[in-house]
């Protein structure tokens, strides 16, 4: 009889993402830490919400997402305020400079026919220090407002990945379970179509107002013949628009790069939540995440101030050629200008052109933005089941007592159940190993132990729901079957269960020559510094499996799970784990799970999950079995 191949693995849907980017330098190392937890400091987010629970992840969604926003719209009042401060400044200059405007012709035909020879016309300089300071402060306002939105949409993103790590391991598992890509995207590119409608929202409510209002009051009649001139003016624009596009073009390609580096970190890291998870890692993430979104932060906010200064060279290129035109029609014709043509032009520049076109922007891209912005906040609203009671116990340190009392407990409503009734109880520093059939729900035990379902098992007499989650993990080492590595060092991979982000490199070398690893890495051209890969890409499937047993022996928890850890192993590799880690396993509590006769019998005590049902079975039994615990291949190689 054959023990049957291993399952695929639980979070299989979930790691079969396709990959974006070949993480850069900068994802390299997790040396990002200290200068992150710097930036801390100014990342922490401000607002905390209210948190709601969602029926389903297709329930319809709440009519007014931007009243969810407003709190941390609110958190940028001051930037918001001066941005407005400069709008009304860039409405007033707009508001003095059309009579001014109006004057001109007259001052221009009066300059040209010799009245004031040698001298630039007060008028002219009037005009040209409006606009200019129309200019400024339009540019200023829409830089402070685009600073505005951006850092409300960096609040957001942190808010929403802080949520999405803080989600119980359902969330990401199972046929229900959300693609990592699906979260990366809306972090990303749908959290970027949410600061174009902020900032829509924000530069059309009060500027746009602001100028129709004013102009209003500035409205003259329409002078056709000056529009005709004005229409000569649009072959410099181009000129302007073409030498200024191509600077967008290639500011805009850093700000997509630095853009599909977060996209392609949360590929990275949403895949291994589990290894996070059981390893406390959630922080350490956050910190990793906030040094990213910042980097996009600055290269995002390059683009947006070109994007804001180019209406800004294009309109002062559209007045000056508009006045040189203009001085050159007079000067040919040697007639005076008409100054009421002259300034209907202006207004009707004003009026029709800018603010309605505004208008209209903020409307598509408010449009735009709004599904984002329902999607990011879908994200966050939430209870988890698995959860700290307030009352919940911090225990320094266990011996490792496990006791499952009559765990019954099934994925979803209308499934069978996995475990069904199972009693364990394991003592302290004792080895067990759990066999039976593929998707008999070995994994699952080891799961509900870490509580990343809401079983009740106790650890040391106390209920693991009555201790604190972080600290319960910090006790229980756990080796997925997976070996999950992540971007970055093989030392950082084995210290990344250390709280403090710290790598001992002492404990390291000991973790890995425990784990048998240490032969290899020390082969490698860059030894423990060497890069492993996206997900440990650029290791074998034993040297990854090894890797991640170092990183358990490495946290030196009182209780160690050893999922199919050496699946990938080499027999001689094998053996030469099982001798380094007897000694380790003494005084430790110890939970295999194996298909693997080597690994079984390390074991003092076999005990068979199936349908279920859990029992204990001795060796011997276990051993004459004729493979109905185990293939015949395994047990006698
Ligand atoms: N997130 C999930 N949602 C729904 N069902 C799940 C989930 N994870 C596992 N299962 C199912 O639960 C059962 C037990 O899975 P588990 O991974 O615990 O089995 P296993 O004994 O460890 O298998 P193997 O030896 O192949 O690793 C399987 O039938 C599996 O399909």
């Amino acid at each position: 009889m054959a023990m049957a191949m291993a399952n695929p693995a639980p979070l299989a849907t979930f790691c079969s993402q396709p990959r974006t980017l070949t993480p850069c330098n900068s994802l390299r190392g997790f040396g990002v830490i200290a200068h992150s937890r710097a930036l801390a400091l100014t990342a922490t987010p401000v607002c905390s919400f209210r948190l709601r629970v969602r029926a389903s992840k297709g329930s319809s969604p709440p009519p007014y997402p931007l009243s969810e926003v407003f709190p941390y719209v609110a958190a940028e009042w001051r930037t918001i305020a001066k941005g407005w401060a400069c709008a009304a400044v860039a409405v007033y200059c707009l508001s003095r400079a059309v009579p001014a405007a109006g004057r001109l012709p007259r001052v221009l035909a009066a300059g040209v026919g010799g009245s004031a020879e040698g001298q630039i016309p007060r008028g002219v300089v009037t005009v040209a220090a409006l606009a200019s300071a129309h200019a400024a402060a339009a540019y200023v306002q829409q830089a402070l407002l685009w600073e505005a939105a951006l850092r409300v949409v960096w609040r957001l993103r942190e808010h929403a990945f802080e949520r999405v790590l803080a989600r119980d391991l359902a969330f990401f598992d199972g046929r229900e379970g959300m693609a990592a890509g699906d979260i990366a995207h809306r972090i990303t590119d749908e959290a970027d179509d949410v600061a174009d409608a902020l900032y829509s929202v924000l530069n059309t409510i009060v500027p746009t107002s602001l100028q129709l209002i004013a102009m209003g009051t500035q409205m003259v009649a329409i002078n056709l013949q000056l529009s005709l001139v004005a229409a000569m003016v649009i072959p410099c624009m181009c000129i302007v628009i073409a030498n200024l596009g191509e600077r967008l073009r290639q500011i805009s390609k850093k700000a997509h790069l630095s853009l599909a580096m977060l996209a392609a970190y949360l590929n990275d890291v949403l895949p291994s939540i589990l290894t996070v998870k059981v390893n406390n890692g959630e922080h350490k993430e956050i910190l990793r995440f906030h040094e990213l979104g910042f980097g996009e932060l600055k290269n995002n906010l390059d683009k947006k101030n070109m994007k804001a200064l180019i209406p800004q060279a294009v309109r002062t290129t559209y007045i000056v050629g508009l006045v040189v035109l203009c001085a050159g029609s007079i000067a040919v014709s040697g007639t005076t200008f008409d100054a009421e043509g002259f300034l209907s032009f202006l207004t009707a520049l004003a009026l029709f052109v800018e603010p309605i076109q505004d208008l209209g922007k903020a409307y598509n891209e408010y449009k735009q933005g709004e599904p984002a912005l329902e999607r990011i906040f879908d994200l966050t609203r939430f209870i988890p089941q698995v959860r700290d009671k307030p009352s919940a116990l911090h225990l320094k340190s266990v011996m490792g007592d496990i006791k499952f009392q009559d765990v019954t407990f099934r994925y979803a409503a209308g499934m069978p159940p996995v475990a069904d009734g199972v009693n364990l109880h394991i003592r302290p520093g004792e080895t067990v190993a759990i066999v039976g059939p593929s998707g008999g729900g070995k994994t699952t035990i080891a799961k509900l132990l870490l509580r990343l379902y809401h079983p009740q098992t106790v650890l040391d007499n106390h209920d693991i729901q009555d201790i604190q989650l972080q600290c319960l993990r910090t006790h229980i080492a756990f080796v997925s079957q997976d070996a999950m590595l992540f971007s970055g060092t093989i030392a950082e991979n084995i210290a990344y269960g250390d709280p403090m982000g710290d790598i001992n490199m002492r404990k390291v070398e000991n973790a890995a020559k425990i784990a048998n690893a240490d032969e290899f890495i020390k082969m490698l051209p860059e030894g423990y510094d060497s890069y492993v890969g996206q997900r440990g890409s650029s290791l074998s499937g034993g040297q990854k499996q090894r890797l991640s047993i170092a990183r358990a022996i490495y946290q030196n928890s009182s209780i160690l799970i050893l999922d199919e850890a050496t699946s990938a192993l080499d027999n001689r590799s094998e053996l030469l784990l099982k001798e380094t880690l007897t000694t380790f396993m003494t005084n430790h509590t110890v939970l295999i799970i194996a298909h693997r006769l080597e690994m079984i019998l390390m074991a003092d005590r076999i005990v068979l999950l199936e349908g279920g049902k859990l029992q204990e079975i001795t060796k011997s039994a276990f051993l004459s079995g004729d493979g109905h615990f185990g293939s015949p291949e395994v047990l006698n190689p």
